[in-house]
Order: structure tokens, then C-alpha cells, then sequence
């Protein structure tokens, strides 16, 4: 399975910000979107569910267009969780079985119950899935949210800064469990991220985003200094520790 965008274009209302956009990535792989602040990397995840219509290009699972298909149709396919999660007065254990909408048909199976059930216990939730997510804590929102986007078992997986409001031991817990997804369902992961070093660790490949296009596209090898004093103008070096790479401002 290939996921692809198109020549992607966006405007909110006279203010384009999405201009041509391509990009690609396949069942197995984590992809991270990296560029300044106020670049357009939501509104291109958006534009990746559908949340927002691209104004032309195009946004492909193998050669299916999503603007062909239902919104429970893109749920099936795609998960996405927002960089600012919404609180409702529901439980944990009942957010996450929302993840299996869109799969259930007149009642929820035995099947269900049991995905969300795995979910709960691979996101270390279970003793906490009585709980209302309106009086959890910022970071323990993020993981329900991300847990039902698991549970949803789409082929891609879109997340908005999935570690933003999480703990160095969870952002660590929580990215292994997202590559372990992305393997294991051979889903395709697409992941904005402010963290250079911590992208570096766990996404496949990169692209780099500024002025509403993107500028570089490689692996994790092959980022370099260049590329991000060209889209954050800071200038950097990358050092080498127990074989990770780690970007080191100058
Ligand atoms: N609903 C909206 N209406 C009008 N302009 C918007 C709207 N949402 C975002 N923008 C503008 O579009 C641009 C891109 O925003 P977006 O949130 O996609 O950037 P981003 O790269 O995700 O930023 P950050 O890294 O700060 O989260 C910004 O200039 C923002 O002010």
C-alpha cells in the first residue's frame, strides 16, 4: 500500500498556504513532516484526511482518490488525531471504542471489544479506562487519542505532534508503540514533529516544509546541517552517539 499527496494546494480564504505539495510514503514506514512554526503541516495532515478539500492535487491510498470516497469510507483507511484534542464527558474505555466506528455495523462484535481492550492495555490505560477524559491530564488525553486512532487499525496513521504534551518516558513508550504499529499492521505513519533529534530516532524518512512546499525529502541518513539551517535558518551540527544522529545547534 502506498500513500500519496499530489500537488496539493490549500488557501484559507485569500491566504494560500499550501502550494504544490508532493510527497509519498508506503505500508511500514513512519514519515515525518518537519518545518518552522506556521508553516502549513496541520492544515497538510487535514488536507491528508480530508478535513479540509484541497483547493487542486490530489490525496492517494494506491490509486484510490479519498475525494471519491464516503467520510466513514476515509475512516476505514485513515486515522488522524489533532494537535488539540477535543474533551467530551466520556470515558477513556468508551473514547477509544469510537475508534472502531467506523468499522461496526448494526452492533459492536466481541472483535471490537477485544481491539479495544488490546489498545487499552498496549497504551497502559486499563486501569484508568473508567475515568471521564474530561478530568485527565494534557498528556494523558494525547495517549486515549492516540490509542483510538490505533484502534481504528487504518492503513495510514496521520498524528499532529503526537508527543507535544507527553513525558520523556512516555514520548519514548509512545513512539515505540507507533513504530511497532506501523510494522506490525503495516500501516504508512505520516507525523509532524518539533523534536529534530527524537524524529531522527524513530521516522523512516523526512521531508521539510517552508513557504508552502517541500524543499527536501530523504532518509533519516541523509539529513543534513544544510538542509535545516535552509528551513529554520539556525545553523547546526550533527554528531554521531551509539550510532544515533543528534543535531546539535551551533
Ligand atoms: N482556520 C484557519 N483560518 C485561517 N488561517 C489559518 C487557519 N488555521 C491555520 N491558519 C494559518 O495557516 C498557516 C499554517 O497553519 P498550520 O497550523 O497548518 O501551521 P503548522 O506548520 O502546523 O504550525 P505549528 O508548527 O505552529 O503547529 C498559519 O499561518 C496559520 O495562522
Amino acid at each position: 500500500m502506498n500513500f500519496r499527496v499530489n500537488g496539493v494546494h490549500f488557501d484559507y480564504k485569500s491566504r494560500k498556504v499550501l502550494n504544490g505539495v508532493e510527497l509519498n510514503v508506503n505500508q511500514g514506514e513512519i514519515l515525518a513532516i518537519m518545518g518552522p512554526n506556521g508553516v502549513g503541516k496541520s492544515t497538510l495532515l487535514k488536507c491528508m484526511d480530508m478535513i479540509l478539500k484541497p483547493t487542486a492535487g490530489s490525496v492517494l491510498i494506491d490509486e484510490t482518490d479519498l475525494v471519491s470516497l464516503s467520510k466513514q469510507e476515509i475512516a476505514k483507511r485513515v486515522g488522524y488525531v489533532s494537535q488539540r484534542n477535543e474533551v467530551s464527558r466520556t470515558t477513556v474505555f468508551d473514547a477509544v471504542l469510537l475508534g472502531r466506528k467506523p468499522h461496526v455495523g448494526l452492533k459492536i462484535t466481541e472483535n471490537d471489544y477485544n481491539i479495544v481492550d488490546a489498545a487499552l492495555k498496549r497504551f497502559d490505560l486499563e486501569d484508568m479506562q473508567l475515568r471521564r477524559i474530561d478530568e485527565m491530564s494534557g498528556g494523558e488525553l494525547q495517549k486515549v487519542c492516540i490509542c483510538r486512532a490505533i484502534a481504528q487499525e487504518p492503513n495510514v496513521l496521520l498524528l499532529d505532534e503526537p508527543t507535544s504534551s507527553l513525558d520523556l518516558h512516555n514520548q519514548l513508550e509512545i513512539l515505540k508503540i507507533i513504530r511497532n504499529v506501523t510494522e506490525g499492521h503495516q500501516t504508512a505513519t505520516v507525523l509532524t514533529m518539533h523534536d529534530l533529534n527524537l524524529a531522527l530516532r524513530f521516522a523512516d524518512k523526512f521531508v521539510f516544509m517552508k513557504d508552502g512546499i517541500i524543499h527536501d525529502a530523504c532518509d533519516a541518513a541523509g539529513v543534513t546541517p544544510e538542509m535545516i539551517e535552509n528551513i529554520y535558518g539556525v545553523k547546526v551540527q550533527i554528531e554521531y552517539f551509539k550510532g544515533m544522529p543528534y543535531v546539535i545547534p551551533e
